[in-house]
């Protein structure tokens, strides 16, 4: 089976297109939902990610806030920072870039967001709640890969989704929100014995590893819909994925590309998380916090 391409960059578009229509309501009753991006230090790829996110704000009519900070700043500093944006009436999402130093506690950082402008969803309260199938903002690759399924109309219910990869932020809310939408979940990993036997059983495959074209057609089962959330150069440089496309997509049945699939999809995500964070503050009156 030839795979067909799932186009995240235009799913993307239309989702966006839906968001800045909600922006433009909220203006007319005077709200701008403002997002706040923090960088720390210089890193190429990071700077990348954090312009494409200021963009779309941007675009999707939203205020666009980016803090830089350098690579040496104290933790502390840090912390203060957060807490200022969290009593800022005008801010209705916080996005601190990961990774962060290594003298820098990430996981203090993201626990001092105030969950409510958490629009990563990283915050315990968040990932907690939304395990418990309670309202919570959803890490933005997952929630995107959600909308990415529901938009090509691939069936969940009952399929065997096979994850490859447990992070905190994308393998493990991605096998959750399958379990919700009643797939049959399957973790892998780096240490998992023989892959291929796994991933050939899935329905629905989704790789999140980080390693250059880690998936190839023998991992694949005929017709199967591949998500691949690799972010990667390879030996020319090129951005690639964690599958080798160009095998992989003869076996399956429809396949994101890199660039142009998951990405755009987190991006999108991001901006819903945070328009919602706004119509919440514009539907209590009052700021976000209290
Ligand atoms: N607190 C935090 N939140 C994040 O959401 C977060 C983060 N830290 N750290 C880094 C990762 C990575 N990430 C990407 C988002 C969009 C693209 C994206 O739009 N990619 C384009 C290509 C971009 C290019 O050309 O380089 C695409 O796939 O088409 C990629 C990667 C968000 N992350």
């Amino acid at each position: 089976m030839t795979g067909k391409l799932i186009d995240g960059k235009a799913i993307g578009q239309e989702i966006r297109e839906e968001i800045k229509q909600r922006v433009d309501s909220l203006k007319e009753k005077g709200m701008q939902p403002g997002l706040a991006v923090i960088l720390v230090g210089d890193n190429q790829a990071s700077r990348t990610y954090v312009r494409n996110k200021e963009k779309s704000s941007i675009e999707a009519g939203m205020k666009s806030v980016l803090i830089e900070l350098p690579e040496t700043v104290s933790e502390e500093d840090l912390l203060a920072q957060v807490a200022e944006l969290n009593k800022d009436d005008s801010i209705h999402g916080i996005l601190v870039q990961l990774p962060l130093p290594k003298h820098i506690d990430e996981d203090l950082v993201i626990q001092a967001i105030d969950p409510d402008k958490d629009v990563d969803g990283f915050h315990p309260i968040n990932v907690g709640k939304m395990i418990i199938g309670q309202r919570a903002y959803l890490s933005c690759t997952p929630y995107g890969i959600i909308k990415l399924l529901e938009r090509t109309g691939t069936e969940i219910r009952g399929k065997h989704a096979v994850i490859v990869g447990r992070s905190n932020i994308v393998g493990k809310p991605m096998g959750q929100l399958l379990l919700q939408r009643d797939a049959t979940v399957t973790y892998c990993h780096s240490k998992t014995e023989n892959l291929a036997e796994f991933t050939k059983q899935a329905d629905i495959l989704i790789v999140a590893i980080g390693r250059a074209k880690f998936i190839t057609a023998e991992h694949v089962k005929d017709g199967a819909v591949v998500i691949d959330v690799g972010m990667n150069r390879d030996e020319n440089g090129k951005l690639c994925g964690d599958v080798e496309f160009e095998t992989a997509k003869e076996k399956a049945s429809a396949i994101t590309p890199v660039p142009g699939g998951v990405g755009p999809m987190t991006i999108t995500m991001l901006l819903k998380n945070t328009l919602q964070s706004a119509e919440k503050a514009c539907a209590e009156g009052t700021s976000a916090h209290e």
